[in-house]
C-alpha cells in the first residue's frame, strides 16, 4: 500500500472505532428507513451516456492531499445544484475530513439539493461504514482495491447491494483490475492518479480498459480537464467520468460542466 493510503487506512480505522459505539447497526437501520430510497447510480450513468461524450459524475471536493485547498467558497448544496444544472448525471461528495476537508454534512446537504444519485466518497475499511453511508442517503459507495483485501471488498459490495446501493470498485493497476473483475459489482472505476507519485495519466484508463468486457460499466477517474480528454477516454469504451478539480477550480461550475460535456 502507498504511504498515503497506509496513513489514511490507519486513521480511518480509529475513526470507525470511535464512531461505532454511538451508532449501532440497529440504530443505523432505523435511520435508513427515514432516508429516500437509492436513486440508481449505475443506471443513471448508463442511461445518460451520449454518443460522443461520457456521463459525468461531478465531484464536490474542497481540498486534496496532493493539491491542498482547491476551492475557497465551498457550499455543498449550491455546488450540487449547479452541477445538476450543468448536466451532471451523478455526484460524488467527499466525507473524509483529515485529507479532503470533507464532512458527512456536506454529503447530506448536497444530496438534498438535487435529484441526482450520489456516491459517498469515503475510505471504507469496515462493513459498518456501508450502513452508515446508506443512513446518510448514499446511493453508491466506493471500494478502493489498493486499500483492502478481496474478502473485505466482497463484503462491502454485498452489503451495498443488500441496501440497494451500487458499489464503484476502484483500481489503478492491472493486478487490482484482475482482483476487481472477480467481484460481484459490474461498476469499475479506473483511477488515472498514481497513488504513490500523485501523477495523473489518462493512459491508465486506456491500458486497463482493455481488460474489461461489455458486462462491466467503466468509469474513468481523475485528471480530466478538457473535451479533448473526454474524447480520448470515450474511445476506451468507458461510460462515465469522475471529475473534481478541473470543475471545482472554475467559478461557474454549471458552465464548467457544460463545457466539459460539449464534444470536442
Ligand atoms: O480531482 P480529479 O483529479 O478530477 O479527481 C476526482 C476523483 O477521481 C478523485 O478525487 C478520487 C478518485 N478516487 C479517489 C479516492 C478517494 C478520494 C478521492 C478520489
Amino acid at each position: 500500500m502507498s504511504d498515503i493510503l497506509e496513513k489514511i487506512a490507519t486513521y480511518k480505522r480509529t475513526e470507525v472505532a470511535e464512531r461505532k459505539p454511538a451508532a449501532s447497526l440497529s440504530a443505523l437501520e432505523a435511520r435508513i428507513t427515514k432516508v429516500s430510497a437509492p436513486r440508481g447510480f449505475q443506471r443513471a450513468l448508463v442511461a445518460h451516456k451520449q454518443p460522443h461524450s461520457l456521463s459525468l459524475i461531478a465531484e464536490v471536493k474542497k481540498a486534496s492531499p496532493s493539491k491542498g485547498l482547491i476551492r475557497e467558497d465551498f457550499e455543498p448544496a449550491t455546488l450540487a445544484a449547479a452541477y445538476q444544472a450543468g448536466g451532471a448525471s451523478c455526484l460524488s461528495i467527499l466525507t473524509d475530513a483529515p485529507s479532503f476537508m470533507g464532512h458527512e454534512s456536506h454529503f447530506v446537504a448536497a444530496r438534498n439539493a438535487v435529484t441526482l444519485p450520489c456516491i459517498r466518497k469515503e475510505f471504507l475499511v469496515d462493513v459498518w461504514q456501508v450502513a452508515e453511508s446508506r443512513s446518510l442517503g448514499a446511493d453508491a459507495i466506493l471500494v478502493i482495491m489498493a486499500m483492502i483485501d478481496d474478502a473485505l471488498a466482497a463484503d462491502l459490495i454485498a452489503a451495498a447491494h443488500a441496501y440497494g446501493m451500487d458499489a464503484l470498485v476502484e483500481v489503478h493497476d492491472a493486478p487490482e483490475m484482475e482482483r476487481a473483475l472477480k467481484l460481484a459489482s459490474p461498476l469499475i472505476g479506473i483511477n488515472n492518479r498514481n497513488l504513490r507519485t500523485f501523477d495523473v495519466d489518462l493512459k491508465t484508463t486506456e491500458d486497463l480498459s482493455a481488460m474489461v468486457g461489455p458486462q462491466h460499466v467503466l468509469v474513468a477517474e481523475s485528471g480530466i480537464f478538457t473535451p479533448q480528454d473526454v474524447a480520448r477516454l470515450e474511445k476506451t469504451g468507458a461510460t462515465a467520468m469522475l471529475v473534481g478539480e478541473s470543475l471545482m477550480r472554475q467559478g461557474d461550475v454549471t458552465q464548467a460542466a457544460k463545457n466539459l460535456l460539449t464534444p470536442a
